[in-house]
């Protein structure tokens, strides 16, 4: 149900299609995907392959020309489109907080236009500022100029969350951010989706960021045909084609590695507790690999437990498919 306000809403995109007045061509050209509840979805693809005009259907920010979008069952094209966008969080690049209010007020919009209670609007606008890393103390009578950009996309990303809608649209939330700060917010970013299972849409020109936050990737080509839609780790190991190899670029066995963990390693691994430098077991197997480098070593020790170079070894190698290891982010 879209009404639903924990966790996500699975979405079902049918025979979508966009087109433009005036255009020989659809922007979108009947897009149809099953988006699963809980799951972040990244949609990558080239400029102009109608990634955000997909995304902006969903909630009526562009009217569909044809097809339909169910959230939870329920056809949003049904729905006033203002209802409808109140129960979806949206966040932009540009972020588009309003500079006359406080963060405090800038949170407060949606959860205001609900009609929710003062105190009930107060305790949740600190409930985010907290979730998001910012104090609510600190910050939350502070102006949008007197943070900084990386502040702010937090404020956005806290914003959208505000009436805890179960599906967020996020079109390049962190883009404009320089890369340190926009390692914080992904990292961030997936530590608070882990806790609230939202269903999201994440559009990204950034195939690292699709890999390191999606559940899931849709490679869009020209025209908005999918060319491939699957996990990080199946994308990586079979790319469709040739199209979606070169949307993937080159260091493959790299970017395995990182979407695997020590903890999800040893986990499976009958060894016995042994010496060698400990890692966390959140730890990416690239950072293991870092650390083994690092110290000479030809094993480290996660969670009590040995994880050695061959083990890393195989598991890279190991088909993708096995979610138990590599279906991880
Ligand atoms: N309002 C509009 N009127 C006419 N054509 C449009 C309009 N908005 C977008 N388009 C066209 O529709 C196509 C898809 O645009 P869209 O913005 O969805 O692509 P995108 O994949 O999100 O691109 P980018 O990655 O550059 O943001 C493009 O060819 C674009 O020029």
């Amino acid at each position: 149900m879209l009404d639903n306000t924990s966790g996500g809403a699975h979405i079902e995109l049918d025979g979508l299609t966009k087109r433009y007045p005036g255009q020989d061509t659809p922007a979108v050209d009947s897009v149809t995907m099953v988006i699963p509840d809980g799951e972040l979805v990244a949609f990558v693809g080239p400029s102009g392959c109608g990634k955000t005009t997909t995304m902006k259907m969903i909630n009526r920010l562009i009217e569909p020309t044809s097809g339909s979008v169910r959230i939870g069952g329920q056809d949003v094209l049904r729905m006033p489109p203002d209802q409808l966008r109140r129960r979806i969080g949206y966040v932009i690049q540009q972020i588009g907080l309003f500079p006359h209010l406080t963060i405090a007020e800038n949170v407060a919009l949606v959860p205001k236009l609900l009609g929710w209670p003062k105190a009930r609007t107060k305790a949740r606008v600190e409930e985010l500022l907290d979730l998001v890393g910012l104090d609510p103390a600190r910050y939350a009578r502070r102006h949008p100029r007197q943070l900084s950009g990386g502040q702010q996309q937090r404020v956005g990303v806290a914003r959208a969350l505000a009436a805890d809608p179960p599906v967020m649209l996020m079109d390049e939330p962190f883009g404009a951010t320089d890369p340190i700060t926009r390692e914080r917010l992904q990292n961030e970013f997936l530590r608070l989706q882990r806790e609230l299972r939202k269903t999201i849409i994440f559009v990204t020109h950034d195939f690292e960021e699709a890999l390191k936050l999606g559940d899931r990737i849709a490679v869009f080509r020209e025209h908005s045909q999918i060319a491939q839609y699957d996990t990080p780790a199946r994308i990586l190991a079979a790319p469709a084609d040739d199209y979606v190899a070169s949307f993937i670029g080159g260091d493959t066995t790299l970017k395995r590695l990182a979407l695997i963990t020590a903890g999800e390693l040893v986990a499976e691994a009958r060894t016995a507790a042994a010496d060698g430098p400990a890692v966390a077991t959140g730890a990416t197997l690239r950072e293991v690999l870092d650390v083994m480098v690092a110290h000479g070593a030809q094993q480290v020790t996660c969670d009590g437990r040995a994880l050695t170079y061959a083990q890393i070894c195989a598991a890279v190698r190991r088909p993708a498919g096995n979610e138990a290891v590599s279906g991880a982010r």
